[in-house]
């Protein structure tokens, strides 16, 4: 069978500008939010990724009307007409984020089937603490031949206290509450910038929620939302790729377009390993300078510590620092996929679960590696820009997900990256 793959050919320097497109994960949950309006919802900035298309797939089974403007950049969802019905399992099982059309569908019409989403595989990704959540709002969660059937008469608002504070629950939880009778409390909430995104759209819509951003959130019920306009948040993961690709393969590059604030963690940790950095009100310039890079140790957290979903591109970075270079990753523990890869270009990195210890530097050959998941493929591509020759990266699907027009953008800054059907 054909496949595409990615071909790199590094050492070439990159310089110029970038601009961030739309934030994949608050795209993700912003599209699903949509269908609890009684009316059209316009959301502007949606980055042309395959996520997109797989929940406008979702949506138009549904008979929600999709509208994806000339533009592309711009969907109207009007979800006047739609039907509640099993979620088409395919499209479902392409994307992590479908998991959110449980919240919505519940909230809606307090029934909801589908099967577990799919997603980057970061080790096991329970969903048990959504599924608590909408037991607590008085919801019944059915297993049944591979699918969840969740129903309930009736939603009432309660407190919910996440065990962890989990990203797609808080959302989820956030999503079934709106309509909910009286109120709830979802304490332990996620912080990060995508959970705030999604409750201003839905309080755009009508709704009452505060405290996001903060991990008490609360949510006072509502009988209606209507339609509205949203523009999305630029994508803090998609510009911390940009800023260590720059830092990695650039003598002076700028990314635009990005809210600086979201990338605190990484701007420091990155000036502590010698990267000189300007940061301005909406884009940041990245200058690599002559000193050797420092090693350093890192520890995932939750926002706004250091975020899992950039420690994989950034280990492509630190093969390049001098010394052992420590990754402790708390959220997944079992993303190491892009270390064996890495190895394979050159790199010197051994995996103890849940550190990756990175001896460094390291000088990187082209080589034929696989994109495992999502931001393994962008740690790669990281790695085929500064490696010596071609490298061939298979499984580009997973990259196709998350980054919007990557061939386009590094060419524009001098990259030399094609795709080739093999
Ligand atoms: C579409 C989207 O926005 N994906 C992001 C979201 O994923 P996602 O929302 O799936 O990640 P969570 O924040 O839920 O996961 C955090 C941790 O909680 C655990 N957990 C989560 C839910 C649950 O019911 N039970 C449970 O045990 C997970 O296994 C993980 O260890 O946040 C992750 C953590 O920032 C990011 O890596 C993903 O890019
Ligand atoms: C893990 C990620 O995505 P998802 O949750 O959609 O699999 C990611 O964006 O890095």
């Amino acid at each position: 069978m054909s496949e595409e793959v990615i071909k790199i050919e590094g050492g070439h320097r990159l310089r110029g500008s970038v601009k961030i497109s739309g934030s994949k994960n608050a795209t993700v949950a912003l599209i699903p939010a949509a269908i609890l309006a009684n009316g059209p919802v316009t959301i502007c900035g949606v980055p042309n990724i395959s996520d997109v298309e797989s929940l406008s797939v979702l949506l138009r089974d549904l008979g929600v009307d999709v509208c994806i403007k000339e533009s592309k950049d711009h969907i109207v969802i009007d979800p006047t007409h739609m039907e509640n019905k099993p979620m088409l399992q395919d499209a479902v099982q392409k994307l992590r984020a479908s998991y959110y059309f449980m919240g919505a569908l519940l909230g809606k019409y307090g029934k909801v089937v589908m099967k577990m989403p799919g997603g980057c595989y970061l080790g096991p990704r329970p969903i048990d603490l959504h599924l608590k959540g909408f037991e607590a709002l008085g919801a019944a969660v059915k297993y049944e031949h591979g699918a969840y059937e969740i129903t309930a008469d009736k939603l009432i608002g309660n407190k919910i206290f996440l065990d962890i504070s989990s990203v797609g629950a808080t959302i989820n939880i956030m999503m079934a509450a709106v309509y909910a009778q009286g109120r709830t409390i979802i304490e332990n909430a996620a912080k990060e910038p995508e959970i705030i995104d999604v409750a201003t759209l839905l309080n755009k819509m009508g709704a009452k929620i505060r405290g996001v951003g903060t991990n008490v959130i609360t949510i006072d019920g509502v009988d209606h939302l209507d339609g509205c306009f949203h523009e999305i948040i630029p994508d803090r993961i998609e510009a911390a790729t940009y800023i260590v690709l720059a830092a990695a393969a650039a003598d002076e590059m700028t990314v635009e377009n990005i809210i600086p604030a979201h990338l605190e963690s990484l701007l420091s940790k990155l000036q502590e390993i010698g990267i000189d950095i300007k940061v301005d009100v909406d884009k940041v310039t990245i200058r690599r300078g002559d000193q050797p890079l420092k090693c350093t140790d890192i520890k995932t957290l939750p926002y706004p510590g250091f975020a899992t979903d950039i420690q994989q591109p950034l280990t492509a970075l630190l093969t390049q620092a001098h010394g052992q270079s420590v990754i402790t990753e708390t959220i997944y523990t079992e993303r190491f996929k892009h270390c064996q890869e890495l190895n394979k270009m050159g790199a010197d990195i051994d995996v103890r679960i849940p550190s990756s210890f990175i001896n460094g530097p390291s000088r990187l050959s082209g080589s034929v590696v696989e994109a495992t998941d999502l931001r393994c493929g962008a740690c790669l591509v990281i790695a085929g820009l500064i490696a010596d020759g071609v490298t061939e990266i298979h499984a580009v699907y997973h990259i196709d997900r998350g980054y919007e027009n990557l061939d386009g953008k590094l060419e524009a800054l001098g990259a030399k990256i094609w795709r080739e059907t093999i």
